[in-house]
């Protein structure tokens, strides 16, 4: 299912037979788009979040992937991190370490995790400036209509809330429009402090897959995708590329479409 979303990229609906389904047309989506951008740029950057997305990436480890994709192009970054040590059991940096950076040859200098020595405040500064200086020297694109950072594809898991990255339903923090990274001290999703990419850095990526499965966010996925004439409330609702909206969906996410 394709449609064009009026001021922005076009939205595609993927609804998958099973998880397992799901885990391997991501994978090929997440390879196309590799082979894409290395081939026009030189260099893929992808943004990653937590929880149950990187499950999701399982295939991508795995032929043909494991051996066909350019590794060493990669960039790796993260939409929202928890603000905890690299080792403990709640980083989003430790997950996708254990589940995905691991099993593959991506650069250990290209992998851009949050400064885990300071506090909320501080690392959503330093990972501003190491942004900044990344589209200084290119490595990151800049979006020509809005000024803001250009990552080639976010790879985004949903809450059963709605919420996306660490941007949540009511929070001042969805409406921020001028910060690259923000922080959040009261997350109501532990642990309560993090930093988060913000809406306008997130509206000018390229591509961004939106990977559901499960039973937890049926609600969430039939407000964001269902004919409701509902205003836009769920964070989720506010995401919109500049190419590419691609969710990813299994039958169970999406029984009430
Ligand atoms: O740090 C986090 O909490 C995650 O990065 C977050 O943004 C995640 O993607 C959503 O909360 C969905 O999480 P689940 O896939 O576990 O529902």
């Amino acid at each position: 299912m394709a449609e064009t979303v009026a001021g922005a990229g076009k939205r595609t609906v993927q609804v998958l037979d099973t998880e397992e389904d799901l885990a391997v047309a991501l994978a090929k989506y997440t390879a196309d788009l590799s082979a894409k951008f290395v081939k026009e740029r030189g260099a893929f950057t992808v943004v990653l979040s937590g929880g149950y997305l990187i499950d999701c990436l399982r295939k991508l480890v795995e032929p043909p992937y494991a051996d066909s994709v350019e590794w060493s192009k990669w960039r790796v970054f993260w939409v929202d991190e928890r603000v905890v040590p690299k080792d403990h059991v709640d980083s989003n940096y430790k997950l996708a370490y254990d589940g995905f950076l691991s099993k593959v040859p991506i650069l250990p200098g290209n992998v851009y995790a949050i400064n885990d020595a300071l506090s909320a405040e501080g690392a959503a500064d330093d990972y501003e400036t190491c942004i900044k200086q990344l589209v200084k020297s290119n490595v990151v694109a800049l979006s020509t209509s809005t000024g803001f950072p250009k990552f080639d594809l976010m790879l985004l898991g949903m809450g059963p809330d709605g919420h996306v990255a660490s941007l949540f339903p009511g929070h001042p923090l969805v409406k921020e429009k001028e910060r690259w990274v923000t922080f959040i001290e009261d997350s109501p999703k532990p642990p309560p402090q993090r930093i988060t990419f913000t809406f306008p850095v997130i509206n000018s990526s390229a591509f961004i897959a939106m990977v559901v499965a499960g039973p937890g966010e049926v609600d969430a996925v039939h407000t964001a995708l269902g004919n409701s004439q509902s205003p836009n409330t769920l964070p989720v609702q506010m995401v919109l590329p500049e190419e590419e909206l691609a969710w990813f969906l299994d039958k169970q996410a999406a029984s009430k479409l």
